[in-house]
């Protein structure tokens, strides 16, 4: 190629380039379509020019999340370069020593990886479902989506080693962080769409103060269940178990869900029933979860009407309205779940005599945990990890008065925390179990 023709072609691949530019600036004073029309020209004068390749990673592909946008993601966050102007920054502990820092939206930043240079933009589109039709022409969802998306450029004669070396190197990397248990998300469903936060639940087997049999099980369970891939191939069910616990209010629900996801190591998807509009929904964020994961719906009986499972005359309308039990129990029974593998999914619930048949039904949730008021041996649970005391002159009567009367290990838990002397912590719990059983006494 002559100087003059690389000339011209360098000009216009700079003049795509300030026009894609322009683009974003115009983008609030020119009707969306007459702006795809000009965009869609100026696209072809780049991609025609241009010498760069550029990749785009959706953060879901379909139903699912993409893992390249995850590991990219985390990835870059810690990447990002001085001269990026506005950045994201949170904190969740108090205690936590740095700050996490990621791009801003409409942001980019440039990472160099064996001197090549990439450049990585994050923005968002929003893309309205208005004319999102099901193929019985029914409308199926009409509120707005935001698509997170990257893009990632470089000069196209490195594509060979964007695809061999640099995108494996970053998957691992994240692999990598993955298995030493420093990234487990939450996920919490935000209309149709998971969000994920760092889950920094403190909550482990050793700090919950439950039966010690009953905790022996359960992680007995957990354990065989995450060792069980063959058998369960074997015996051709899906790779997943179901838990459903239940107990008075501050009884350590939701911590043994922490519990278990520390010990697993699993990421949790808190699935809040009543953010999902429908069925056909449910079904995307149940598709959208992914390996390794615990799947939580907390208060069942209060986050889907029971008599919903009726099955409806017109079974399409009702996939529209609204969500069902029976949508939900096509999952737990592995019509969806066998799509991916190795999930946890676990009701919790205070009131397990609200519960339909179906869902208490043999078989179908393998395991039922009662968590119950605080017992002697919860209670000694609470005086090791709080105050290091295994033996006290005080035991003995807090221990007959806990066999009386019905606390929750919270409130206990909140008793022993009071004070930071272990013999004031637990005169002030027995101070207040004799009130307690007095006051009960006299109400009689
Ligand atoms: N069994 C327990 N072991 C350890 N801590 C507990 C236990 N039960 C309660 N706690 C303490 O009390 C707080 C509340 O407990 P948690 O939220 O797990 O209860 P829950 O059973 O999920 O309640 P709810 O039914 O209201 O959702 C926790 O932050 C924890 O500190
Ligand atoms: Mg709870």
């Amino acid at each position: 190629m002559g100087s003059s023709t690389k000339e011209i072609l360098t000009i216009a691949a700079s003049l795509a380039a300030s026009a894609m530019l322009f683009h974003t600036v115009i983008k609030d004073f020119i009707p969306s379509k007459i702006r795809n029309y000009i965009f869609k020209g100026i696209r072809y004068l780049h991609d025609h020019f241009s010498s760069e390749l550029t990749l785009l990673i959706d953060e879901t592909d379909g139903y699912s999340p993409n893992i390249v946008y995850q590991a990219a993601m985390s990835y870059l966050n810690s990447k990002i370069s001085p001269s990026v102007k506005r950045l994201r920054v949170s904190k969740l502990g108090i205690d936590d020593i740095k700050f996490n820092v990621s791009l801003d939206r409409g942001q980019e930043t440039i990472d160099v990886f064996e001197e090549i240079q990439f450049r990585w933009h994050f923005f968002s589109t929003q893309m309205s479902e208005n004319s999102r039709r099901s193929n019985k022409g029914n409308l199926q969802i009409e509120e707005d989506t935001e698509l997170r998306c990257l893009e990632l450029t470089c000069n196209i004669k490195h594509k060979d080693k964007v695809f061999d070396i640099y995108l494996p190197f970053i998957l691992d990397r994240w692999t990598a962080l993955k298995n030493k248990g420093r990234t487990l998300n939450l996920f919490i469903n935000e209309r149709k769409i998971w969000s994920p936060v760092k889950l920094h639940h403190p909550a482990t087997f050793e700090t919950i103060a439950m039966d010690m049999e009953l905790k022996r099980t359960v992680m007995e369970d957990l354990t065989k269940f995450v060792q069980s891939k063959d058998y369960y191939k074997s015996i051709g069910k899906a790779w997943k178990r179901g838990y459903l616990l239940y107990g008075p209010p501050g009884t350590g629900k939701s911590s043994l869900v922490a519990a278990m996801a520390n010990f697993l190591k699993y990421d949790i998807y808190d699935l809040e029933l009543t953010e999902v509009k429908n069925n056909i929904s449910l079904r995307g964020l149940l598709l959208g979860t992914s390996s390794r994961s615990i799947i939580v719906v907390e208060d069942i009986d209060c986050s889907i009407t029971m008599d919903k499972r009726d099955i409806p005359t017109k079974e399409s309308d009702d996939e529209n309205k609204t969500v069902t039990l029976s949508g939900l129990l096509n999952f737990v029974d592995g019509l969806w779940s066998s799509c991916g593998e190795e999930k946890i999914i676990v009701f919790t619930t205070n009131y397990k005599e609200r519960l339909d048949p179906a869902l208490l039904r043999p078989g179908r949730m393998d395991m039922h945990i009662y968590m119950g008021y605080c017992s002697p041996c919860a209670f000694r649970t609470f005086a090791l990890n709080y105050h290091n005391v295994d033996d006290h002159p005080l035991f003995e009567e807090i221990e007959a008065l806990l066999k009386d009367t019905e606390v929750t290990p919270a409130t206990v838990a909140e008793e022993l925390m009071r004070s930071v002397d272990a013999n004031v912590a637990l005169q002030g719990l027995l101070q207040f179990l004799q009130c307690k059983i007095s006051d009960a006494n006299e109400t009689k």
